[in-house]
């Protein structure tokens, strides 16, 4: 061989994929929250306000004052792993890996936080991935989280002089495995129960009402699987949009009022399900479960359940494989 001494190392080419999700703090505290929500609320993909009007308002009043109040929440659900969202993305990642054995390498990324999609990335390109398969694991394409999760790709891909082949995993709202997960895996959590629910809410997070009118497909996945998941279940389903931040009108109804409003109209035992949520996290866990129970039995409601996310349930990996699978072909045998 001819290759000068000094020649770069040789790695054999593999295939990648790397899952991503929101991102969360390192640490329930304040420092860590800040840290956190000034990344997350500077991004222009989530807060679509012009820097110089949105910056003041974000370091002189939100950076001092929200991040001490959602510590206080992140505690109330961080884990021996650390926080749910971090450890479930990372357990997918494992068992993905496992079902998908040693041709391809399987890695895991939060958006905002750590371990950023920059550094993912890296990992995989020195393991050898010259085709990596990029899977942000949102359901439901909304530009806050798909296209902020791709900009931060096609950052990373800008600083590389050697770029890998790159695939992106579609929004998959209505697509049949995706569907059949979450009859299956709420099926399994409703039998469970002790009661019989009078309705099962689909709670998906909130977005301003204008990111609809300017052409944002969001609303319209999350209609859709509610209404493809309404079909498969014997009860009856509602929609309704969560985690309400600023001042703008979200998409309505939003879950906090529905809750407080089942009671009078005679609902008094409700399931919560979030199926646009690929994992547990403070959203789900702390304002569902906990601030969203209190509301409907302080409103006169008698029996509440919040069913788990996907997360890393048997159906949750089989339909990641099928997905992943899917989008690898060509690039796998
Ligand atoms: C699943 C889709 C999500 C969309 C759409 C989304 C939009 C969106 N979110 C905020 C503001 C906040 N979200 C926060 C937490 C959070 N959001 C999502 C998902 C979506 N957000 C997840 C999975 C999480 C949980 C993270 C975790 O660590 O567990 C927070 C931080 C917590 C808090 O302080 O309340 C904020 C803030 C906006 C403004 C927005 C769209 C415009
Ligand atoms: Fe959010
Ligand atoms: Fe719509």
């Amino acid at each position: 061989m001819n290759r000068p001494a000094d020649h770069p190392p040789v790695t054999p080419p593999r295939v990648g994929v790397l899952i991503a999700n929101l991102g969360t703090p390192d640490a329930p505290e304040t420092g860590a929250v800040r840290r956190y929500l000034k990344q997350f609320l500077s991004d222009r993909r989530v807060i679509e306000i012009p820097p110089i009007a949105w910056q003041p308002i974000l370091r002189g009043i939100i950076l001092n004052t929200r991040p001490t109040k959602s510590a206080a929440a992140y505690r109330e659900v961080w884990s021996e792993e650390g926080s749910p969202l971090a450890a479930i993305t990372r357990r997918q990642s494992e068992s993905l890996a496992r079902r998908l054995g040693p041709e391809v390498l399987v890695d895991w990324a939060m958006r905002y936080g750590n371990p950023s999609v920059g550094d993912a990335l890296d990992r995989l390109w020195a393991a050898g991935a010259r085709r990596i398969l990029f899977a942000p694991l949102y359901p439901q394409y909304c530009a806050a989280t798909t296209a902020s999760a791709m900009d931060a790709l096609g950052d990373w891909m800008a600083g590389q002089r050697w770029q890998p082949a790159i695939r992106s995993m579609p929004p998959y709202h209505d697509d049949p495995h995706y569907i059949d997960a979450l009859e299956r895996d709420l099926r399994r959590q409703l039998d469970m129960l002790d009661f019989a629910p009078d309705r099962l809410l689909l709670s998906f997070h909130g977005m301003p009402e204008r990111t609809l009118h300017l052409g944002d497909p969001y609303h319209c996945h999350c209609q859709k699987t509610a209404r493809l998941l309404g079909e498969r279940l014997t009860l009856d389903v509602d929609i309704a949009f969560q985690s309400r931040f600023g001042r703008a009108k979200w998409l309505e109804p939003a879950t906090d009022d529905r809750l407080k409003a089942y009671p009078g109209e005679g609902v008094k035992k409700i399931a919560i399900a979030a199926p646009g949520f690929s994992a547990d996290c403070l959203e789900t866990i702390e304002e569902l479960g906990i601030r969203g129970r209190e509301d409907f039995l302080a409103a006169g409601g008698t029996d509440f359940a919040r069913l788990d996310c996907l997360n890393d349930s048997a159906a949750s990996i089989t339909m990641l494989e099928a997905l992943v699978r899917r989008e690898l072909s060509g690039w796998i045998d």
